[in-house]
This record gives structure tokens, C-alpha cells and sequence, in this order.
């Protein structure tokens, strides 16, 4: 529990990204008259350079989490996609601020959009869902793995060793360069990971008065989307790095008396991983039932056989569950 005039502790990766990110957190709370500052915590993703399915879900917030626990800092600023979807009791998400646009987008060179990309094109990404996403459009393209940050990511295409990379357009935005971005991939093409583009804002779930200080920065819309499509992803047993995208809206909807309301409505895929095969559904729900709307998906994908299209990931996840 912090002092009252002691500023709120930030708890952040060091990447510019996250840093990007957490600085936007940081801001918000001081120009709602909580004082705040950034404390960078060193994870194991940062320190390795494996592709993210082998090193495992949680590793760019576990260390985060940890100093959340060990009381070195009062908030943990996550992107909301890295987080693993097993609750975790130790903490809460306090608040999910408004949230970028989630969709990919595609950098490429002489500023091609995919549907140009000539077959035989290389096309850098690590991600199973945007790797076969990717396969299953049929294009031809050649899928080159490849991970590091959004400057060596576009540095790839930039120096001709690939002809374009698929990352996520969120990512671009906080970093300022979407003047380079060649296309923001439709979500027919490719659906964004679940929560892509949302930040958490987790606090100690006994830090009452810290919660209630940054409940300030939550967006209820970004907070329906995100439970949606997280919960479809849990129910689905699939992590992070599964074949699976997943997209929710909330948008305006008329009812049999012509009034209009709002509800949300989540579109979601499963890719076999060589593309051969994808399998697509989408639903509506009210607003206060994102997450039964997920389930529901999820457990629809499932009965149109999802199951089978998805590596075992579970047994290999070196994550313990709820971590
Ligand atoms: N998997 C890494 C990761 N985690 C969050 C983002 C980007 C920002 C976001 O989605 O919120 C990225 C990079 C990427 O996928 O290109």
C-alpha cells in the first residue's frame, strides 16, 4: 500500500514499446490528480530472441506480476494479448483503457498491400494465427519467422531481406510510425489476436485505494470487447500463440420496435496451421454478457471441430496454469 503523497509506482518492461505504453497510463493518472512514475522491470522475454511458443505465454509479464507482488511497484501496465487467461487471485485488473485500433497491419516494400504481394513473396511474422492466416489466403506467399521489436521487425523489410512483415498496428501507433504501415489488414483477411491492441492495468487485489484511483482510466467498451474475446480464447484452451483470432465490436443494433441498442458482436477463426483449413463463426450478445458470448463461440468452434485444428498446447505450455 503506498504512502498518500508517494507517487504511484508504474511497473513496465523497458521496451519502447512498453514503455510508450505505460507512459500513457502514467499521464492519465497525473491528469487525474494521482502522481505516478515508471519503474522498468527486466523480463525473460526481453533477454531472448526464441519465438514466443517455444519460451512460453506469460513470459513478458511474469516478471511484471512478480515486482506486483513483492510490492516494488503499486500498478503493472501489460498489453492485454501477453497476459495468460487463467485469472491470477493475487491481483486485479483495475482498469482497461480506451483501446487502439487491434487489427494487423502489413509494412512492405514499395508499400505493396498484401492482395500485390506477387506468390513467392516473403512475408515475416513468428505468430501461428497471422502465419497461417496468412497460408490459408492462398497467395503464395512464403512465411519467414521472425521476432525482436517493431525496429528490427520493419528493419527486415527496409534492408530487402523480406518483402513485407505483418505486425500489430497498435504496436506501430504507440511507437509513432504508422506512416510506414503499406496496409491495415481487414479482419476478413486476418483477425487480430484476442485483446490485441488493450492494455491491462492490474494493482494488488487488497490495494483498495489504488484501485479505486486508476479505476478512473477503464473504458467500459474496451473492457466488454477484451473480456469477449479473452473468454472464448480460455474456453477454447488455446493460449496466446494459438492459431486463433478473435474480434469483437460493440455496434448499434435494431430491435423488433425500431429502437436502436448497442451490442456487442465477436466474429472468431481457427487456422490449421499449414492453412489448409479454417474454421470461422460469429455471434451477437448484450453488452453485460461479453464473456458468455465467448463461451458460447467458443464452445460453437468447437463443436465445428476447432479441437482437432489446434496444436496440444496445453501439455507443452511451460507456464503452470494461473501464473
Ligand atoms: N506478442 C508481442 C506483442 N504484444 C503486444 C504487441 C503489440 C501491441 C498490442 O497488441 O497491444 C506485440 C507485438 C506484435 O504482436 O506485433
Amino acid at each position: 500500500m503506498s504512502e498518500p503523497h508517494r507517487p504511484l509506482r508504474i511497473g513496465t518492461r523497458g521496451s519502447i514499446l512498453a514503455l510508450t505504453q505505460a507512459g500513457t497510463v502514467r499521464d492519465a493518472l497525473i491528469a487525474a490528480g494521482h502522481p505516478a512514475e515508471l519503474v522498468v522491470v527486466r523480463t525473460a522475454g526481453d533477454a531472448s530472441a526464441e519465438p514466443v511458443e517455444k519460451i512460453g505465454v506469460g513470459v513478458f509479464t511474469a516478471a511484471v506480476r512478480d515486482a506486483l507482488a513483492a510490492d516494488e511497484v503499486d500498478v503493472a501496465v501489460h498489453s492485454y494479448k501477453d497476459l495468460p487467461t487463467a485469472a491470477d487471485p493475487r491481483f486485479v485488473i483495475a482498469a482497461v483503457p480506451p483501446r487502439e485500433d487491434p487489427r494487423d497491419a502489413l509494412v512492405s516494400r514499395d508499400n505493396l498491400v498484401l492482395g500485390e504481394l506477387p506468390p513467392g513473396s516473403r512475408i515475416g511474422t513468428s505468430a501461428p494465427r497471422r502465419a497461417s492466416q496468412l497460408r490459408a489466403l492462398g497467395l503464395g506467399l512464403e512465411i519467414v519467422p521472425l521476432r525482436g521489436n517493431i525496429d528490427t521487425r520493419i528493419g527486415r523489410v527496409t534492408s530487402g531481406e523480406l518483402d513485407a512483415v505483418v505486425l500489430a498496428r497498435a504496436g506501430i501507433a504507440r511507437v509513432d510510425r504508422l506512416g510506414e504501415v503499406s496496409e491495415s489488414l481487414d479482419p476478413v483477411q486476418m483477425l487480430p489476436a484476442p485483446a490485441q491492441g488493450a492494455l491491462a492495468v492490474e494493482c494488488r487485489s487488497s490495494d483498495t485505494d489504488i484501485i479505486a484511483a486508476v479505476a478512473g482510466q477503464d473504458d467500459a467498451d474496451s473492457r466488454a470487447t477484451v473480456a469477449a474475446e479473452r473468454a472464448l480464447l480460455a474456453e477454447l484452451e488455446a493460449g496466446c500463440t494459438a492459431p486463433v483470432g478473435a474480434l469483437a465490436v460493440i455496434a448499434e443494433s435494431l430491435d423488433d420496435d425500431g429502437n436502436t441498442h448497442l451490442e456487442l458482436f465477436l466474429r472468431a477463426c481457427v487456422v490449421a496451421l499449414d492453412g489448409s483449413e479454417v474454421i470461422r463463426s460469429s455471434r451477437t450478445g448484450a453488452l453485460h454478457k461479453a464473456a458468455e458470448t465467448g463461451q458460447e463461440l467458443a464452445r460453437e468452434l468447437l463443436d465445428l471441430g476447432a479441437r482437432d485444428l489446434m496444436p496440444a498446447t496445453r501439455e507443452a505450455d511451460p507456464d503452470p496454469p494461473g501464473q
